[in-house]
């Protein structure tokens, strides 16, 4: 590519950041949620996209001829139709690794707070309801020592993982197509954890924590079947993505008791619509999607976005491609 290239910036970079690739480039800064109208005008010329929590999809490619990059300043990649990038050409890069260890820090949140009820115990205390000692009906599920199962084996997963078994005490299941060697792939974790069939791994876990992407072979993947075969009593956490589950049968399964409480980082459909009642489901914790929402690690995230951006338009191998052939 030449030098000077159109860059459309699709959500707020740090300035700092912003800056690198107006040094080197002609950006646009337009983010669709607000404004569509500059979005849209932008689209022809752009060579570039950076951004992220936007479809790119047929529709915006169409409009976008000149279009060579887009970086997105997430790992996962289900904003993107990568069929359709991979038959334009259109390089999509993603920022893996610099968010794992954070991401983990969240799913174990959600672990702790649901097991031990902290929110709905912390509210207790808040509104003025703790009155006496608390009894029976307020006790937890203690999280040390009990098995978790992994859906979803991956950078994220193993982080998890390795909280779990290092940090408390749990034995760790995971389904993979195959197993992983974790002599090689994942040295900490040998003789901590172990895989096992879907089935298998649904019937021991205490714990099931989704850390899947989005893709045709995930979209509805943990359904009702799934919910049943899991250990009554068991707690689910989704920290991958919302369109994963399906989320009747994840009420059903919380409201027939199969499931003691859900942990949810994401949702189908994001913010969560107000009539859903996953919001406010007495043994649902809801976050906002905030799994790599600190300052350091969106801050990292940014930063290798722009790195692989600024490599892509020099003609170098950003460090950090997603494979769209193998999508
Ligand atoms: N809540 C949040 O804020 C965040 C959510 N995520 C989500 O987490 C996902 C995972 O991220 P990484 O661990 O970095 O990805 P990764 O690519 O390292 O791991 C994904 C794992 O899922 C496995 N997998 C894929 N399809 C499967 C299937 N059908 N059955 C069983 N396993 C399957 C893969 O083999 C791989 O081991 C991202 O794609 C993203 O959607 C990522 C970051 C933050
Ligand atoms: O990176 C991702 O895929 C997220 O969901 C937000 O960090």
């Amino acid at each position: 590519m030449s030098t000077r290239q159109n860059i459309l910036v699709f959500r707020e970079l740090p300035a700092d950041q912003l800056a690198r690739l107006q040094a080197a480039h002609s950006v646009t800064v337009a983010d669709p949620k607000t404004d569509r109208a500059a979005f849209d005008a932008a689209l022809p010329l752009a060579q570039a996209l950076i951004g992220s929590s936007f479809p790119i999809d047929a529709a915006v490619l169409e409009r976008a001829p000149a279009l060579k990059v887009i970086s997105s300043v997430s790992v996962g990649v289900d904003n993107y139709a990568l069929a359709e990038l991979h038959r334009r050409g259109i390089l999509l890069c993603h920022t893996p690794g610099v968010l794992d260890e954070t991401v983990a820090d969240t799913v174990f949140a959600l672990l702790m707070a649901t097991s031990r009820r902290v929110v709905e115990l912390s509210n207790l205390v808040r509104e003025g309801r703790w009155t006496r000692n608390i009894g029976e009906e307020f006790f937890g599920f203690d999280v040390h020592g009990k098995t978790l199962g992994l859906l979803g084996f991956g950078r994220i997963g193993q982080a998890i993982a390795r909280r779990a078994a290092l940090g408390f005490g749990m034995p760790v299941r995971y389904h993979t197509r195959r197993p992983v060697d974790l002599a090689v792939q994942a040295p900490a974790l040998l003789g901590h954890a172990e895989h096992r069939t879907l089935d298998a791994l649904l019937a021991e876990s205490d714990f099931v924590v989704a850390m899947l992407p989005l893709s045709d072979s995930t979209r509805g993947l943990i359904d009702a079947r799934l919910f049943s075969r899991m250990k009554p009593g068991a707690i689910f956490i989704n920290g991958g993505r919302g369109a994963t589950v399906d989320e009747a049968a994840l009420l059903a399964a919380l409201d027939s008791g199969q499931l003691r409480a859900a942990g949810l980082d994401v949702f189908a459909k994001e913010p969560l619509p107000g009539e859903s009642p996953l919001r406010t489901h007495p043994r649902v914790t809801p976050l906002p999607h905030i799994g790599s929402a600190t300052h350091e690690t969106r801050y990292a995230m940014n930063r290798l976005a722009v790195d692989n951006l600024l490599a892509a338009l020099a003609g170098q191998r950003p460090a950090a491609v997603y494979d769209t052939a193998a999508a």
